[in-house]
């Protein structure tokens, strides 16, 4: 841990290789929670205010009733937007389009379905167990044609603990720009760069949770490999999904999935 210097005043930081002032931290602070805020797809307290709104039981039905490959189409597709936006919000993050591109690849490869989690759960009503989807919330059965029932209630088993910390907008934007920035992701060739943000944006989490008195949420935030359990199971429903509709992953996947989800050497 930076130790700090005794005078809260003056608030810098002695860091193994440089020092960060106050004002860096600010900064840095805003750039984070902006580049959170004008890239999700929903405002939170718009989502706050429909959470009730739930599909009927006629609705419902009306989506089990659907093809499997047709829900799925629907589904994937609301995942790109997703991800384009997640990878939006990468770009914003100071210092990441400044690392090389082999790592921005990397980085989001293996943090974009952690950080789609992460805003999953701000559209999930945990009093009556319901996902904001296609304008209203729906029930986890109204999923049951995508035929991948374990990994949704994975998910919403997530979203429930992510939900009982209750995070913060500041709190979620930290957050998920420390899980994408993570310097210990395998493969990456500048992982000194990635080690330098993360510091940063450690330090600057840290202040916040300091000066909002939230420093408990650290031990109540879900482990990381949680987070990806969920994301491998999303990777072997994805290859069952292809099986069964051989040669669809590439026709009507958007080509952003492709290049995230589906490796080249494991597609026939
Ligand atoms: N294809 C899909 C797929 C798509 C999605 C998820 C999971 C899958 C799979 F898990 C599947 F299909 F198996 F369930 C998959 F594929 F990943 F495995 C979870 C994140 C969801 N999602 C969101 O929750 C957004 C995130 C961004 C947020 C914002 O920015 O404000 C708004 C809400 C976007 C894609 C979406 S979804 O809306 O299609 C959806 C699908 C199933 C479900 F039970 C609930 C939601």
């Amino acid at each position: 841990n930076p130790e700090f210097h005794g005078n809260p005043n003056f608030a810098s930081c002695l860091l193994p290789d440089h020092l960060i002032s106050m004002a860096e931290l600010d900064l840095l602070t805003q750039n984070v929670v902006c580049a959170h805020s004008e890239t999700c797809q929903f405002l939170q307290e718009n989502l706050q205010v429909i959470r009730w709104e739930t599909f009927s039981q006629s609705e419902v039905h009306g989506f089990q009733q659907k093809p499997m490959d047709h829900m799925w189409e629907r589904c994937v597709c609301h995942i790109t937007n997703a991800i384009q936006q997640i990878v939006e919000f990468a770009k914003r993050l100071n210092g990441f389009m400044e690392l090389n591109p082999n790592d921005q690849i990397v980085l989001l490869k293996a943090g974009a379905m952690e950080l789609l989690l992460l805003r999953m759960s701000r559209a999930f009503n945990c009093y009556n167990n319901t996902i904001f989807f296609e304008g209203k919330y729906a029930p986890l059965d109204l999923f049951q044609s995508l035929g991948c029932n374990d990994l949704i209630s994975a998910m919403f088993d997530l979203c429930h603990s992510l939900c009982a910390v209750n995070l913060s907008e500041y709190e979620m934007a930290f957050y998920s720009a420390m899980i994408l920035l993570d310097p210990t992701q395998p493969w990456l060739q500048e992982k000194e760069k990635v080690q330098s943000l993360h510091v940063k944006l450690d330090v600057a989490f840290r202040n916040l949770l300091r000066r909002t008195h939230r420093e408990s949420i650290l031990g109540k935030l879900p482990q990381r490999g949680r987070l990806l359990s969920i994301c491998q199971v999303h990777m072997e429903k994805l290859k069952v999904f292809r099986q069964m509709y051989p040669g669809m992953a590439w026709e009507r996947f958007p080509p952003l999935y492709r290049e995230l989800f589906v490796s080249e050497q494991e597609d026939p």
